[in-house]
């Protein structure tokens, strides 16, 4: 059993130490944007390696959206074990019925509510004043809350709405009976000052603060979605929603094995512990590409080809004196490896090091012959393999041995 998933008010009050549970929304808010979604086969095949994986709660869809994605996030919750399965619905009694419904056969279920908070969304999408979006909270709380073991409640574009009313109607929803209180940066346009200000502002001033768990859903319109959720942790916010590759609306979600990396790396810094089992990243980012058909980009930071790669000479000689000098993680802890790849930028202690590994022996001479081939060669082909390389070895072999003919004939 996960600890994280017992009981829904043990929030950690504190700003330093404690558990942060990681709130996985590849499923919902990932698929949502254009080119990802995925149907129910897909996401099961996904909900198993998130499981696997430790994430404290699936959002596993938005039962309303389609018949498939309540059937998919029937068959989630009916499956999994070990996490907390969360499906979204509006404040509106169909979707709440039908979250409810799809969560029937859950170990342990939480309907995700949301309404927009800001004045933009109140007067523009929904034409609702203040007092009508508390009610519509309050009696969508109620209703979700005889449906579901736990309730969140999301304020959409919170981090846009004024702080002194999203403390009121985080308070309503908490005396309604919610949870877990979402705080997202529905548009990605906070910074990590600022959403540090409005956590800390929230935690002081809403009723029954310490009953509950405070939430962080960043989005990455300005690249800050990881650095945003991550200054909500250090503002007191003890779940962080988050998706695999960072996928979602627009330009994405925070990516999951970033927020998670950076707490275990830095963990002195953040002092808070996930329950994310690290090994899992890379085959689980892998997997959603294969699902989604959507590569994941070379330079991705964590699950990215890039990013355990050296191709550089200075920083090849560096790793292969101390792999310190070049990696603050150690790429198995993620299920990534190590690779030295030779190209134009790399030296001649990577190339011994590789003629080496290949099982040539390599004098001075030699290694300066092959080196000055091997360049030539990197500036017309990008990439090099230990075919190329086998096949300079043998050309220096024939040239020295040529020469050796040459001159004793
Ligand atoms: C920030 C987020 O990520 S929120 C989640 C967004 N995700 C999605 O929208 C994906 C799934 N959505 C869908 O499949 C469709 O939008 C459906 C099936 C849910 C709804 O479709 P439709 O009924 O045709 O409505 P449509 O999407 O065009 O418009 C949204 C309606 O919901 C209302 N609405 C929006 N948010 C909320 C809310 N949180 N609570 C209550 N009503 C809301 C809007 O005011 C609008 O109402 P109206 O039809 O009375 O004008
Ligand atoms: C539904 C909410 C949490 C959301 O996705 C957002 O505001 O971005």
């Amino acid at each position: 059993m996960n600890p994280a998933n017992q009981g829904s008010t043990d929030a950690v009050e504190s700003d330093v130490g404690g558990r942060v549970r990681i709130f996985d929304t590849t499923l919902r808010d990932g698929e949502q944007a254009p080119g990802f979604s995925m149907d129910r086969r897909a996401k099961m095949r996904m909900a198993h390696a998130l499981e696997e994986l430790g994430v404290d709660i699936i959002e596993a869809g938005f039962p309303q959206a389609s018949p498939d994605d309540f059937a998919a996030v029937a068959e989630i919750a009916r499956t999994l074990k070990t996490p907390t399965i969360a499906a979204l619905a509006r404040c509106q009694n169909a979707d709440i019925d039908s979250a409810g419904k799809a969560l029937q056969g859950a170990r342990h279920s939480r309907i995700h509510l949301f309404l927009s908070t800001s004045p933009l969304h109140r007067e523009h999408k929904l034409g609702k004043s203040k007092q009508e979006v508390i009610d519509i909270a309050a009696a969508a709380i109620y209703r979700a809350k005889a449906l579901a073991h736990e309730v969140e409640f999301s304020a959409e574009d919170a981090l846009r709405t004024e702080p002194e009313y999203l403390a009121e109607i985080f308070s309503v929803a908490v005396e309604a009976g919610a949870s877990v209180l979402n705080a997202p940066d529905t548009v990605g346009y906070v910074t990590p000052s600022e959403i540090t200000e409005m956590f800390q502002y929230l935690r002081k001033h809403v009723r029954g603060a310490d009953k509950v768990v405070f939430s962080a859903h960043c989005h990455d319109d300005l690249g800050m979605a990881v650095a945003n959720s991550l200054a909500a942790v250090g503002a007191g916010a003890r779940q962080v929603e988050c998706t695999i590759n960072g996928i979602g609306e627009r330009a994405g979600n925070a990516a999951l094995e970033e927020v998670v990396m950076a707490l275990h790396t830095r963990r002195p810094l953040f002092r808070v512990d996930t329950g994310i089992v690290t090994r899992h990243l890379y085959p689980t980012s892998r997997l959603l590409a294969e699902v989604t058909g959507q590569p994941v980009p070379r330079n991705k930071a964590i699950v990215g080809d890039n990013a355990f790669a050296h191709e550089s000479g200075i920083h090849q000689h560096g790793m292969l004196k101390h792999r310190g000098t070049y990696e603050i993680m150690r790429p198995q802890d993620v299920g990534a490896k190590t690779s030295l790849v030779l190209g134009k930028h790399s030296g001649r202690h990577a190339l011994r090091q590789r003629l080496v590994e290949l099982g040539h022996e390599v004098d001075e001479p030699t290694l300066d012959a092959v080196f000055e081939s091997f360049k030539t060669l990197t500036d017309k082909q990008r990439s090099i393999t230990n075919d190329d390389i086998t096949t300079l070895m043998d050309m220096h072999r024939n040239t020295t041995r040529t020469a050796a003919v040459a001159v004793e004939s």
